[in-house]
C-alpha cells in the first residue's frame, strides 16, 4: 500500500486555529483530553491493512491524516482518496453529489437487513425515496415528536435509578430504540413486537460486529461477501417483525383509524412525481433503516455525551442546573427547548469528538482532478468526520472537550466548513433535527436526575457500525441532590 499525504496550500485554516502541531492549550484547563486511539504508523502491506481495518477503522489510519488535506492510497486493486480538505468535502457532498454516488457494493454488509432502502440506493430510486420520506421529518413535525421523546427520556432516567456502575451503551440503545418505536409506530419499547425487534437487532449486532469495516473496506467485486448464518437469520427475524407492524398499520390507515405518527405519514405520502406511495416491501426497507440509522447513531452520541459530562463535572453541574430550570415543571413546550443551550453545546461537542458515523465512502462516477492529482473513475472517496472534526490545521485545541468553542469565531467557522456529524448536501441525514432534539433533551433529563462519575476504565473508541466503546462506556451513577427532577 502506498499513502501520499498532500501539502496544504489550497485550503486555509479556520480563524484562530492552532499552530501546525495542533498544540494550542486546552481551554478547559487541566482536565485530561478525552480518549483517542493511537494511530497505526506501519505500512506493512495489504494484509496488514485489511487486518487493521477489521479491528477498527480509526486506529488503522496513520496519524498524519489529522494534518493532511488529502491522502492517496493504493492497496492492490483498490485506489482510494482520503479527503480532509473542506472544499473537496463540499464538492463531493454539496456541489456535485450525483458524480459521487454511494459505493453500493460496499453497502452489501447492510443489504440483508436494509434491502433497497434509502440508505443504500442511488440515482432516481434514491430521489423518489427521499421525496416521500423528507416531509415526515420537516421542522414542523418535530413539535409532534416532543411528547414521545419526553416520555422515553423520563422512563430512561427512572430506569437508571440505583444502577451504580453501568455500561452506558445498552442503556442509551434502549432509550433511543424506545424513541424510534414511539415516534414511528406510537408504541413503547415494552410492546411485544417492539421488544422482539429490539432483541433481534441486538443479536444481529452481535452476529456481525464488524459490519462497518465490511461496509467500508472497498473489496474488489470478485471477493465473495460472507454474511454469517446467524446474521442472516437475525436480519430475517427483524424484517419479519417489521412487516407485521407495517401490515397492521396499513390496515389502520385503510380503516381511517391510524395514529398521526411518522409511519402513517410516510405510508400515506405519495411521491409528488409519480403519485405512488411506498409498496409494502419498500416500507419494510425504510423502517429497518430508520431503526438502524435512527437508534444506533443516537445511542452512540448520547453515551459519549454522558461520559464526557462524567469526565467534566463542572460542565455536568451547569447542564444539570439548566435542565432543572427548563424542565423542572414537567414537559416543556417546543419553544422552551431553546433554553437548553448548554446541553446543546455539549451534545454538539460530543458529536464532534465522537461522530457516530466516523467515516463514509463515495465512488467517483467519472475521472476527476483533486488538488492537482488525477482521480480515476471508480476510485473510492473516503470522507472521515472523525479526522475532519479533529483536524489540527482547522480546529483550535482539536482533541479537547470544550463546548464553549461553538461561541468562538474558530468554532463557528469550523461548524460551517469542517463539521459533518450528519453529513451534508442532498444526502445529509434526514433525521438530523430529530436527533438533535432527542439527544439534547434526553441528556438533560438524565443529568437532571443523576450524578455521573468516571470509573477507572477509560473507554476506547472503535468504529463499528457506529462509534462504540471497545469494552463499553462505563460510568458510576448516584442520585443528584433533591430538587425538581423533571418527571413530576
Ligand atoms: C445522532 C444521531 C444521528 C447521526 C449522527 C446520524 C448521521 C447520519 C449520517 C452521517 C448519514 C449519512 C451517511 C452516509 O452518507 O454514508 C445519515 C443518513 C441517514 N440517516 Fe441519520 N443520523 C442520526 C440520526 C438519525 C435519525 C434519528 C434518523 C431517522 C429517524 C436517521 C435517518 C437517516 C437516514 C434515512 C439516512 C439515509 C439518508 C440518505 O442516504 O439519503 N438518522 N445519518
Amino acid at each position: 500500500m502506498s499513502a501520499r499525504p498532500h501539502p496544504p496550500p489550497g485550503a486555509g485554516p479556520c480563524p484562530a486555529a492552532p499552530g501546525p502541531n495542533g498544540s494550542a492549550p486546552h481551554p478547559g484547563g487541566t482536565a485530561p483530553l478525552p480518549p483517542k486511539p493511537a494511530a497505526t504508523e506501519s505500512r506493512s502491506g495489504l494484509w496488514h491493512y485489511f487486518r487493521a481495518f477489521r479491528r477498527d477503522l480509526i486506529s488503522a489510519m496513520p496519524s498524519r491524516l489529522y494534518r493532511a488535506w488529502m491522502a492517496e492510497y493504493r492497496a492492490g486493486p483498490i485506489h482510494s482518496f482520503f479527503c480532509n480538505d473542506p472544499d473537496l468535502v463540499s464538492l463531493v457532498l454539496r456541489e456535485r453529489p450525483g458524480d459521487f454516488p454511494k459505493a453500493t457494493r460496499m453497502q452489501e454488509g447492510l443489504r440483508p437487513l436494509l434491502g433497497r432502502s434509502v440508505f443504500i440506493t442511488n440515482g432516481a430510486e434514491w430521489r423518489r425515496q427521499r421525496r416521500i420520506i423528507d416531509p415526515a421529518f420537516e421542522g414542523g413535525r418535530l413539535r409532534e415528536i416532543l411528547p414521545h421523546v419526553w416520555a422515553a427520556g423520563r422512563d430512561a432516567a427512572r430506569r437508571l435509578d440505583g444502577s451504580g456502575v453501568i455500561d452506558l451503551e445498552p442503556a442509551t440503545s434502549h432509550v433511543t430504540a424506545d424513541v424510534i418505536f414511539r415516534t414511528l409506530f406510537s408504541i413503547p419499547i415494552e410492546d411485544e413486537v417492539a421488544a422482539r425487534i429490539f432483541a433481534a437487532f441486538r443479536a444481529h449486532q452481535d452476529a456481525q460486529p464488524l459490519l462497518n469495516a465490511a461496509a467500508l473496506i472497498p473489496l474488489p467485486r470478485w471477493v465473495p461477501r460472507l454474511h454469517s448464518r446467524r446474521a442472516q437469520h437475525s436480519a430475517r427475524e427483524i424484517r419479519g417483525q417489521i412487516a407485521r407492524l407495517v401490515d397492521a398499520r396499513a390496515a389502520l390507515i385503510a380503516a381511517g383509524t391510524a395514529p398521526d405518527d411518522l409511519a402513517t405519514k410516510i405510508m400515506s405520502t405519495p411521491d409528488p412525481q409519480d403519485g405512488r406511495c411506498f409498496s409494502r416491501p419498500e416500507m419494510v426497507d425504510q423502517v429497518a433503516t430508520f431503526f438502524l440509522a435512527g437508534h444506533e447513531t443516537s445511542a452512540s452520541a448520547l453515551a459519549w455525551a454522558l461520559w464526557l459530562l462524567a469526565a467534566h463535572p463542572d460542565w455536568q453541574d451547569r447542564v444539570a442546573a439548566e435542565a432543572r430550570a427548563v424542565l423542572g415543571a414537567g414537559q416543556p413546550d417546543f419553544a422552551a427547548l431553546s433554553g437548553l443551550k448548554l446541553s446543546r453545546a455539549v451534545f454538539r461537542e460530543a458529536l464532534r469528538l465522537y461522530p457516530p458515523v466516523a467515516m463514509t465512502v463515495r465512488e467517483a462516477a467519472r475521472a476527476e482532478q483533486f488538488r492537482g492529482r488525477r482521480v480515476p473513475k471508480g476510485a473510492q472517496i473516503v470522507l472521515s468526520p472523525w479526522h475532519l472534526h479533529r483536524h489540527e490545521r482547522l480546529w483550535a485545541a482539536p482533541d479537547a472537550f470544550d463546548p464553549a468553542r461553538w461561541d468562538s469565531e474558530n468554532g463557528q467557522d469550523c461548524a460551517r466548513r469542517a463539521y459533518l456529524p450528519f453529513s451534508a448536501g442532498a444526502r445529509a441525514c434526514p433525521g438530523a433535527g430529530f436527533a438533535m432534539l432527542e439527544g439534547v433533551l434526553i441528556l438533560s433529563q438524565i443529568v437532571a436526575r443523576h450524578r455521573l462519575e468516571t470509573t477507572a476504565e477509560t473507554p476506547v473508541p472503535v468504529a463499528r457500525l457506529t462509534l462504540r466503546g471497545r469494552d463499553g462506556i462505563r460510568v458510576r451513577l448516584s442520585p443528584r441532590d433533591p430538587g425538581p427532577r423533571c418527571d413530576p
